[in-house]
């Protein structure tokens, strides 16, 4: 079976919306009588099946404990409930608010479910609350107990109707559980997160504690193995560092109408970023496929100056012009002989990797002149009536990273100027415009200062991080918002972000006509840049590890379907790629990935042309492989046989060798 890409299916993969636009996609469908509580709830009781048998759990010898909170979140686990009930497992719901909704426990009362009320204040009938504050006491150290003996634990506490951070029971239960698991992107990073010694984890909508709309994790909150997600992803679904908390995502499509729904945050994925790669025309020359001039590297610091240099090259600049010191442009010269050294004509600028900033310059650095010089030449930023086409026309597009951020004019930047801070760098250029704010606070809020950075200068911020956010100003309205998440933890390595800084110079160069007709495409750009960046740490490193991946989109009249796809999608068999003991690869440095960004955009070019097979009888034959020695114990991938290393289906064909060695699951392609 070939994979056909549905436009609409794919953007609702990689689109959120906000809880306000969630709540109007949802009204026509109550309007028309959908019975959305129970679709839902079927949805998450067969994720949470298939959580279990991935974990090698029978369904009706499994224990599940549901956390109920009172509104539509906790009816939604408590239908699960039911059905897991039903399905012969043991089931007991931990009421954590007032009430219960009638509907929902009887259902799950009637399927053999159990409720157990944590709060002084609640009201459940036929279930009797605790009376005093030492037997609420009690309750919860009990509850906290069957949390930690159950298979599988479905927060169903809070949702989309969560107001500010979690309180009352809610807080608590979910301080101690957190407490219990330890690292908050255990799907993520391990290699086989459905065997591990601790309960399993499903979030109901989205993780309990996590801000909906922002983002960010304001108090206590329950990370997820899997959160199972209603309708259309919310914005937390994306931005760190929620998005950590969310583990894989299970989108249950019901069918809203999003073709004009306003869309709050985009992720980046491969077909986006692939049609920003520019394909060499034969009307080309060189100076049409992109000039990038950099101003990068320093006496002190050569390499940055080699890497964004070697970068912006290997990522389709037509040429590469070097601007620097004797020792950098010697060092250039040798790593890159057709790079071409001093000033010219260029369509697009690097400036600042490798250089030091004001303060750590102690004496008239070289670099930092000719970046105030060529700063200075691109027309007055702070002119008042420029549109973005005059500012267009008085300013090439270009990438401020490192020591240049405090050399800018702060206000009414082109949307084309795109600022690359990492968080320290982020707060110094905030302070610097008179915010207090620390680099901690701005891991905790990316968004938010992303966002404040990109009102107050106008320039396209690239907040740099494990999800990497790109906030572009828009003329009329607000600004464009994308994420992108693809590589693997191995990139935070020294002068990975130079090699990005030269990644974007390439790609600003390669693209300006289509910046200079069509501003607005520069968010798409500059996100396509670090998505690339992503997709060259995971060939160097051969991981699959992600920060974020597409999630899975269920179609509740079609659950078989979607079962067989999850299990061929999450099963550590399947994802284990070509040369690697675990679908983790890897460490690598940042010359590494310098050297992977072709075959990088090989991959993406090749996309139109690559017909994806759905592996679904080859998922069997691997999982015959023996994955476990005499006493039981798993056996690791390289100690398999040459035979056996032979039979795995990922290694099979050029197409799929293509695919394995990128470390993209065609079923998230
Ligand atoms: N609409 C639909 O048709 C569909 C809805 N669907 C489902 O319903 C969900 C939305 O349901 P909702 O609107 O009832 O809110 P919900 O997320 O359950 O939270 C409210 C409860 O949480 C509590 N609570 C709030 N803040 C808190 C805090 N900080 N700390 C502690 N507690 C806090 C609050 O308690 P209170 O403040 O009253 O004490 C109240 O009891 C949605 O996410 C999806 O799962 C889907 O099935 C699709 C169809
Ligand atoms: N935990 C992580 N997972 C994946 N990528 C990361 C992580 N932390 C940082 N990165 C990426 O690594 C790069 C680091 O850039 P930067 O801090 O500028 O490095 P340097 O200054 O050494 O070149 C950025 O692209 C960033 O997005
Ligand atoms: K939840």
């Amino acid at each position: 079976m070939t994979d056909v890409i549905n436009p609409l299916d794919n953007k609702l993969k990689k689109t959120a919306y906000s809880t306000e636009t969630i709540h109007t996609m949802t009204r026509p469908l109550l309007q028309e009588g959908r019975p959305l509580m129970e679709e839902a709830g079927k949805a998450a009781a067969t994720t949470a099946a298939l959580m279990l048998s991935m974990a090698d759990i029978e369904v009706s010898h499994s224990q599940v404990v549901i956390l109920a909170g009172s509104g539509g979140n906790g009816c939604n686990g408590l239908f699960a409930g039911a059905r897991l009930a039903s399905m012969g497992a043991k089931v007991i719901a931990l009421a954590t608010g007032h009430c219960l909704q009638p509907k929902a426990v009887e259902e799950f009362t009637g399927a053999g479910g159990n409720i157990v009320p944590l709060s002084r204040e609640a009201s459940i009938p036929r279930f009797p609350s605790p009376q005093t504050a030492s037997q609420e006491q009690d309750k919860l150290q009990q509850a906290v107990k069957l949390t930690q003996s159950c298979d599988l634990i479905i927060d169903a506490m809070t949702g989309i109707g969560q107001h500010g951070s979690l309180h009352a029971i809610p807080e608590k239960l979910a301080e101690q559980i957190k407490g219990q698991i330890e690292n908050q992107t255990t799907a993520m990073l391990s290699a086989d997160p459905w065997h591990q010694h601790r309960p399993l984890v499903e979030a109901i909508d989205v993780p309990s504690g996590v801000g909906v709309d922002d983002g960010t994790v304001p108090g206590a909150y329950i990370p997820a193995d899997v959160t199972v997600c209603f309708g259309a992803l919310k914005p937390c679904c994306l931005l760190p560092p929620a998005a950590y908390a969310c583990g894989n995502i299970v989108l249950v499509d019901f069918k809203f109408d999003i073709s004009h729904a306003p869309v709050a945050v985009e992720a980046m994925d491969t077909h986006s970023c692939a049609s920003l790669i520019r394909k060499a025309k034969f009307s080309d020359n060189k100076y049409t496929r992109g000039v990038v001039g950099l101003v990068t590297g320093s006496e002190q610091y050569p390499g940055a100056a080699v890497l964004s240099s070697c970068a912006a090259a290997n990522s389709g600049a037509g040429m590469v012009r070097y601007i620097g010191p004797e020792r950098p442009s010697n060092a250039v010269l040798s790593a890159l002989p057709e790079a071409v050294l001093g000033e010219g004509k260029v369509q697009a600028w690097v400036l600042g990797s490798g250089v030091s900033t004001a303060i750590a310059s102690k004496q008239t650095d070289q670099q930092r002149t000719i970046i105030s010089r060529i700063l200075a030449a691109h027309g007055d930023f702070t002119k008042s009536g420029m549109d973005e086409n005059q500012k267009h026309d008085s300013c090439r597009p270009m990438v401020i990273d490192a020591g240049a951020l405090d050399m800018l004019p702060l206000r009414q930047l082109p949307s084309h100027v795109v600022l690359t801070p990492h968080t320290g760098e982020l707060a110094s250029l905030l302070a610097s415009m008179g915010e207090t704010v620390t680099a901690s606070d701005i891991s905790s809020k990316p968004l938010y200062w992303a966002r404040r950075a990109c009102d107050l200068t106008g320039a396209t911020i690239l907040l740099k991080g494990g999800i990497t956010i790109v906030i572009s100003p828009r003329n009329n309205g607000d600004p464009k918002i994308f994420t992108t998440g693809f590589g693997p933890a191995w990139l935070a390595t020294a002068g990975s972000g130079d090699v990005l800084a030269g990644i974007e110079g390439a790609l600003l160069a390669s693209q300006s006509e289509i910046l200079a007709s069509d501003p607005s495409q520069i968010g798409l750009v500059t996100a396509s840049a670090a998505f690339l960046h992503g997709i060259a740490a995971s060939l160097a490193s051969h991981s699959q590890q992600r920060a974020w991946r597409l999630p899975l989109l269920m179609d509740t009249r079609s659950i078989e379907d979607f079962t067989h796809e999850a299990k061929q999608a999450w099963s550590y068999e399947y994802r284990v790629g070509r040369n690697s003991a675990t679908p983790l690869g890897h460490p690598i440095h940042a010359s590494e990935l310098v050297n992977s960004l072709k075959d990088a955009q090989e991959l993406l070019l090749a996309l139109p042309y690559l017909h994806i097979e759905r592996p679904s009888e080859q998922v069997h034959v691997d999982k015959q492989v023996q994955t476990e020695d005499t006493n039981n114990r798993p056996i690791s991938d390289r100690s398999r046989t040459e035979t056996e290393q032979q039979n795995l289906p990922l290694e099979a064909s050029s197409q799929e060798h293509t695919q394995a060695f990128l470390g993209i699951d065609p079923l998230w392609f």
